[in-house]
């Protein structure tokens, strides 16, 4: 059915009918079966049709009140899409809609685009980019001097608004749940990513962090699909765990301490579990809670961070390990394109009117800088692969530049890794960052599952490993092929003064378990775990990780 050509507001008997229709499964419904996929103010936003459409339902928050003489503006978001749909109030309706409050709506979707000037004539008064650019209202205001014009024209006016035809035309207010714009800590004006930390339970209101968190949302669905079409068993390891997996003591400990008979702790990987569920399915992967009690109290690191790790059985080659990894994080790439959350992020920032809008885009890495890096995730060609051996001796002649001088054996420092990621990882001729794969650690400073590597450097023993460095984030990603030989790996464990134990005793805490993978059918195998919420920041250019988890937990700070 085409909806019909409506000109005023539907009646009250219209309304009153209305409200016995079935359930609402979603914050907007429109009438019409045949747009039953409108489901959410983003849907409603791009939804253009030619002709007003009466009885349109829109769930929301109000994101901000605008007075105008017999009417108020009101912007209404369900969280779905980064900037709001208009809603246009009579003052009379309007009282308790204020900011934050949780309101019901029903009106007609109405396009302004069309509205007839006091002659009776339909005028064009959409925006074109330029003009929004270069943010004049004054074409607006001028052809059609009453309701569009003061959209834009109203202090504070949301550039959004001024750019989508359609607005709602409001016959019926019901406040869901009200709201003291007094004590409302979310304001409709830039606020500093810092002082919104001290709001989590509330920042996720806001038009950026939500969207971020529709990002991650996106990124988790498309992860998925790419394990799955890859042929990948998605696991669910576990979070209480007997080992500290790195070995690097930074392991949160579990209370009741006797609880479990011995200690335990929160993980820091799953790959431990990971390696035997892959010794029983083939290639698994998770995307899981881990936890690390590292005192850094940086723009990278988390207490409480997710980790996708992925573990391939049957394999000997470490190149089969970084394919995946390119695969997969280009698949992302391509998939994100596609989706509306990641699309706001780059356009909005090129039309944005809105003052609050775009001072908080302006928080972000630049634009230049952002694109270059997802050109570089989006790259056909393969993505380098150097040894620490080469890496090292391209950082000794810029030696002067660190801090930390860097040595055969003593690791990469973070400046180290910043540097060959800008370097290493610059593409000229396409002007993008290509993420850098550094392989073949000395043995020493890695961990002691690692495959020790057939051919030695001339320096020392190495370990067939790789990490992931991106320009401003450094490591990214880490994996390995694993050390599937029983003594081998004991080897590996004095190496690194790991107890080796004798035998096996049940609920022991020590690593029995882990040595048994080796026992009974354990074939070479590799893999890798990527830290997600470094990604989001990386691909959203987020400069801090904080601010792409919902709740961020980092040293000294875990607010509700
Ligand atoms: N699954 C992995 O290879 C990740 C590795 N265990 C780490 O924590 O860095």
């Amino acid at each position: 059915m085409v909806p019909q050509l409506v000109s005023r507001a539907p009646s009250w008997h219209q309304a009153s009918r209305l409200l016995r229709l079935p359930r609402r499964r979603y914050s907007v419904r429109v009438p019409d079966e045949a747009y039953s996929s409108i489901k959410s103010v983003a849907d409603l936003r791009a939804w253009q049709p030619g002709t007003n459409v009466p009885d349109v339902e829109v769930c929301g928050w109000v994101r901000s009140v605008r007075k105008s003489s017999g009417v108020r503006f009101v912007d209404i978001t369900d969280g779905s899409s980064m900037r709001p749909v208009q809603a246009v109030v009579d003052k009379k309706l309007s009282t308790d809609m204020r900011p934050g409050a949780a309101v019901r709506l029903k009106g007609t979707w109405y396009n302004a685009k069309n509205e007839p000037n006091a002659d009776g004539n339909v005028l064009n008064s959409q925006l074109s980019n330029e003009q929004a650019l270069a943010g004049g209202t004054e074409p607006v205001s001028r052809v059609n001097g009453d309701r569009v014009g003061q959209r834009s024209a109203q202090a504070g006016g949301d550039a959004s608004s001024a750019q989508t035809t359609h607005e709602l035309q409001v016959s019926d207010v019901e406040v869901l749940g009200s709201s003291d714009p007094q004590t409302y800590p979310i304001q409709n004006k830039y606020q500093t990513p810092e002082s919104l930390r001290a709001i989590s339970h509330l920042r996720s209101r806001t038009p950026l962090n939500s969207t971020l968190l529709r990002m991650r949302s996106d990124a988790t669905a498309l992860l998925t699909q790419f394990f799955f079409q890859e042929k990948f068993q998605q696991t669910h390891p576990p979070i209480i765990t007997s080992s500290d997996c790195e070995g690097a003591g930074e392991a949160f400990a579990v209370k009741p301490a006797d609880f479990f008979r011995n200690p335990k702790y929160l993980t820091v990987s799953t790959q431990l579990h990971l390696e035997a569920l892959a010794q029983a399915l083939g290639n698994v992967w998770t995307l899981s809670p881990t936890f690390r009690a590292e005192q850094s109290d940086t723009s990278r690191h988390l207490s409480e961070f997710y980790m996708l790790e992925a573990e391939m059985s049957f394999v000997r080659d470490m190149d089969q390990v970084m394919d995946l990894v390119q695969r997969m994080m280009r698949s992302l790439a391509q998939g994100l394109k596609l989706l509306n959350a990641a699309n706001e992020l780059e356009k909005n920032r090129l039309d944005s009117r809105d003052p609050a809008e775009r001072l908080a885009f302006a928080d972000l890495v630049n634009r230049q800088e952002l694109q270059r890096r997802w050109r570089g995730l989006l790259a056909t060609s393969r993505w380098p692969r150097i040894t620490y051996t080469e890496a090292i001796e391209k950082l000794q002649p810029v030696a002067a530049k660190f801090e930390h001088k860097p040595v055969w054996g003593g690791g990469l420092q973070s400046e180290h890794e910043k540097h060959l990621a800008e370097e290493v990882g610059y593409d000229k001729a396409n002007d993008a960052y290509v993420p850098v794969f550094i392989t073949h650690y000395p043995r020493e400073v890695k961990a002691f599952y690692m495959l020790r590597s057939a051919s030695p450097a001339a320096q020392g023993e190495t370990v067939d490993c790789f990490d992931l460095l991106v320009p401003s984030l450094g490591e990214l990603a880490g994996g390995s092929m694993r050390e599937h030989r029983l003594s081998e790996l004991e080897d590996n464990m004095r190496l690194h003064g790991l107890e080796v134990p004798k035998r096996r005793v049940a609920a022991s805490n020590d690593m029995t378990w882990y040595l048994d993978l080796r026992r009974w059918g354990c074939p070479p195998h590799g893999g890798f775990g990527l830290g997600f919420d470094r990604l989001l920041s990386y691909l959203t250019g987020v400069p801090n990780v904080r601010d792409v988890v919902p709740f961020p937990r980092h040293y000294e700070r875990c607010d509700c």
